[in-house]
């Protein structure tokens, strides 16, 4: 029997207003390299494509009318690849001169290939940085600073908030704030999330899942701290309050039903519990898993995971343009990522 609420399946079009649209794209990973294979070698990765589809995503996005404001890139925007080959800082800067040729904000989340790629330290004062872009409202305590006072940057979480027009609001989550990627190992982060990486994941190799009973736990996935939670619980509830809808971005997906399992986000439940005690949350974004993936949860949350563009046939492509409408999202995708509607929860 099909379970799909009757209100879940927008139209493409219809009689409610646009407010606005935005783009999203997803696992660049661009390297100057001939095309290589994922690990399993089951899926070819066009390293050196990759550039030439972010640029036609930009020459379609400048295309579009005023109302596109702001793109979103859900992180892996260079391959790991080029920490090897010391080419680092110049895959990026041609990423980087791509994405200058839009005219709008662009908000970049971090994945475990910039952290293969960077430290956090790096990142932070990188152009991927783009906290600038962050709106100040006053939130309660837990949100006033991050982690213990006096902690240092290589301690802290990337994350913040938008609201591109009134009563919608962008959360950027950090999935990679438990992480052993990227952070020094003399932090206190760094210890504890080796800890608890190698309480769930007793193999050799931390970045295989065999035999484990949580396979999110591998190395090339991370967490959010309770400092992170409770910040993201803090702005929900100034949503919620404001009668704000909100989508939550982050690099790892949170739900099982959008995702494989093996590329969860360490503690995704503790976020999805976060989620689910609040009203706002209308669409959970995500990369990652480079197939893609979509689940509608039984909050009403719509949980969206963004084909890769690494691994997207250079005849084809991936990223897509989303609609906000006051009654539901509207994806136009290019090629592999197909057109959709998801409609909000009528309670939401
Ligand atoms: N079973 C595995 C899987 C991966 N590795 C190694 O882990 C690193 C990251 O893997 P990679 O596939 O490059 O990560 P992505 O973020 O691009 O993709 C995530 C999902 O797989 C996409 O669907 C890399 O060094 C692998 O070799 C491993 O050792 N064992």
């Amino acid at each position: 029997m099909d379970e799909t609420p009757t209100w879940r399946r927008g139209s493409l079009t219809g009689n409610s207003e646009l407010c606005f649209s935005f783009g999203v794209i997803a696992d660049i990973q661009y390297a100057d390299l001939e095309d290589g294979y994922n690990f399993w070698g089951s899926r070819r990765r066009y390293y050196r494509h990759s550039l030439h589809l972010l640029q036609s995503a930009v020459d379609e996005w400048n295309k579009e009318d005023s109302q596109l404001e702001f793109v979103l890139q859900l992180g892996d925007i260079i391959d790991g690849f080029n920490a090897q080959h010391k080419t680092s800082e110049s895959a990026l800067r041609r990423v980087m001169n791509k994405f200058k040729k839009l005219r709008i904000p662009i908000h970049h989340t971090w994945g475990n290939h910039e952290l293969y790629n960077f430290t956090r330290d790096y990142l932070t004062q990188s152009e991927l940085n783009s906290k600038s872009l962050e709106d100040q409202i006053f939130l309660g305590s837990a949100a006033s600073g991050q982690d213990s006072p006096g902690a240092t940057a290589e301690e802290h979480y990337y994350a913040y908030h938008f609201s591109p027009v009134p009563k919608f609001r962008f959360i950027l989550l950090d999935a990679y704030d438990l992480s052993i990627l990227g952070r020094d190992k003399s932090t206190q982060k760094y210890q504890d999330s080796l800890k608890l990486l190698k309480e769930k994941n007793p193999n050799e190799n931390l970045n295989s899942p065999t035999g484990l009973a949580e396979p999110q736990f591998v190395e090339f996935n991370g967490g959010f701290s309770q400092t992170q939670l409770d910040w993201f619980n803090e702005v929900l509830a100034f949503s919620d309050t404001n009668q704000e809808k909100v989508v939550v971005v982050g690099h790892i997906p949170v739900h099982p039903g959008s995702s494989e399992s093996v590329c969860l986000a360490w503690n995704y439940k503790d976020a999805l519990s976060v989620i689910h005690s609040h009203q706002c949350v209308v669409c959970f974004l995500a990369g990652h898993l480079h197939d893609g993936g979509y689940y509608l949860d039984s909050h009403g949350v719509h949980h969206l995971t963004l084909e890769g563009i690494v691994e997207t046939p250079p005849e084809s492509h991936a990223f897509g343009t989303i609609y906000v409408y006051d009654d539901k999202l509207v994806l136009k995708g290019r090629e592999n990522l197909h057109d959709d509607a998801y409609s909000f929860k009528p309670d939401k």
